[in-house]
């Protein structure tokens, strides 16, 4: 087993990296100091339940925890504040306090709307996030952001909120659909592009066996991701400044999102897309050679992730970008490469610069 520790003062907690660690649940609770008749309400979804959800009740029946499993309908239209009402009313049914524990079981989606249901209900209840995509596992577990989202953005509701641990099982990975591992990999590229060339090269390197999930490979891939989100967390936990840098690709990335309708897109493949509108802008702007801007085209190209825009209009998605988190004092703030390994928070891109780098994606 790998640790990574996120280094937060009286929030720092450890992320758990192994083949087979959901059999060993009870124990990490245990460590955890988490007392014997503790409530522990599962969140998950109906993919993962039908999948693992017998284990995780095997594994829980074997503990001295009370525990109950919420299972909502997979897929992003979960993370809505109608999907926390019901949540919320679960959690009065249960009888969930401040001593008990919430665990999020799944994906993105699961992470972001229980952290936010633990980071809401009564103020605060500790969670655990037990990731089971790949995208979820080299980002979304880690670093506390939770969220649901609104008509008008992505993650428009939320709140920052730490879980206790982070309990990555590798062996979950062999059931997800390509296209759920070809979604991760967008956020595992945007960590080579953001922070680390040497990790860049190692996946273009090593990115047939990457799609192929050869475990080995992936273990050091999702531990160097979490390594690098860990650091940036650490330096600036409520995004003030140097966090911003995490959402390289997410300005454009999200808008689509929102405006093709949450769930049509995956995030990650929302995200691809912004990166290349991204790395396309840092040319126009004279930040990166077109050597540069290839070499991330072709990554995403061999990781199987999409280039271009289908079916949105070029002027809504340029005003969608107007209602960004990142936006200050009506600017738009991107998040643009100077090098492969190498970004800048850049402000002040015009309207006819991003039209054109647009144009060039839309189909
Ligand atoms: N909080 C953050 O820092 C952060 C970071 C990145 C992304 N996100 C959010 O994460 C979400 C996307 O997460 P996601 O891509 O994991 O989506 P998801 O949670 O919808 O999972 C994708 C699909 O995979 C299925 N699935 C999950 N685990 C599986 C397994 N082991 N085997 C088979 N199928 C499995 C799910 O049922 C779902 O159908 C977005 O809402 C995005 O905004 C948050
Ligand atoms: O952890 C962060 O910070 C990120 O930006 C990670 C992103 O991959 C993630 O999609 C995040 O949810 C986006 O946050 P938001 O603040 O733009 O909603
Ligand atoms: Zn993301």
């Amino acid at each position: 087993m790998e640790l990574v520790g996120v280094d937060l003062e009286e929030r720092s907690y450890e992320i758990k990296i192994g083949a087979g660690l959901l059999a060993n649940l009870g124990q990490s609770l245990i460590d955890l100091d988490i007392k014997a008749g503790t409530k522990i309400l599962i969140i998950t979804d109906k993919r993962v339940n039908d999948l693992y959800g017998s284990e995780i009740n095997q594994r829980l029946e074997e503990t001295d925890f009370e525990f109950k499993i919420i299972v909502v309908p997979e897929g992003e239209k979960s993370k809505s504040l109608n999907m926390t009402k019901v949540l919320y009313d679960e959690a009065v049914d249960f009888g969930l306090d401040r001593s008990s524990l919430i665990i999020a079981f799944g994906g993105g989606v699961i992470g972001d709307l229980a952290g936010f249901i633990a980071a809401t209900y009564m103020r605060g209840v500790p969670f655990i996030q037990i990731p089971t995509t790949l995208l979820a596992q080299v980002d979304s577990s880690v670093g506390g952001k939770t969220a649901v989202n609104h008509e008008a953005g992505k993650n428009l509701i939320g709140a920052f909120y730490q879980p206790e641990l982070v309990l990555i099982d590798l062996e979950v990975l062999n059931t997800l659909d390509q296209r759920d591992v070809r979604s991760g990999l967008a956020e595992v590229i945007k960590y080579g592009v953001i922070w680390d060339k040497e990790f860049f090269n190692y996946l273009q390197a090593n990115h047939k066996e990457i799609k192929e999930l050869d475990l080995d490979v992936l273990a050091k891939v999702i531990q160097r991701s979490c390594q690098i989100k860990a650091e940036v967390v650490a330096k600036d936990e409520k995004e003030l400044g140097l966090r911003a840098i995490l959402n390289y690709g997410h300005t454009i990335g999200h808008a689509i999102e929102a405006l093709a309708g949450y769930g049509e897109y995956r995030h990650g493949e929302a995200v691809a897309i912004g990166m290349i509108s991204a790395m396309e802008l840092a040319y126009k702007l004279d930040m990166v050679t077109k050597e540069e801007v290839e070499a991330q085209t072709e990554l995403i190209n061999n990781f199987g992730l999409p280039t271009t825009i289908n079916k949105l209009r070029l002027d809504q998605i340029i005003s969608k970008t107007k209602q960004d988190k990142k936006v200050k004092d009506g600017e738009v703030n991107f998040i643009l490469p100077n090098s492969i390994g190498e970004v800048e928070i850049v402000s002040g891109v015009k309207n006819e610069v991003l039209t054109e780098v647009l144009a060039k994606q839309l189909r």
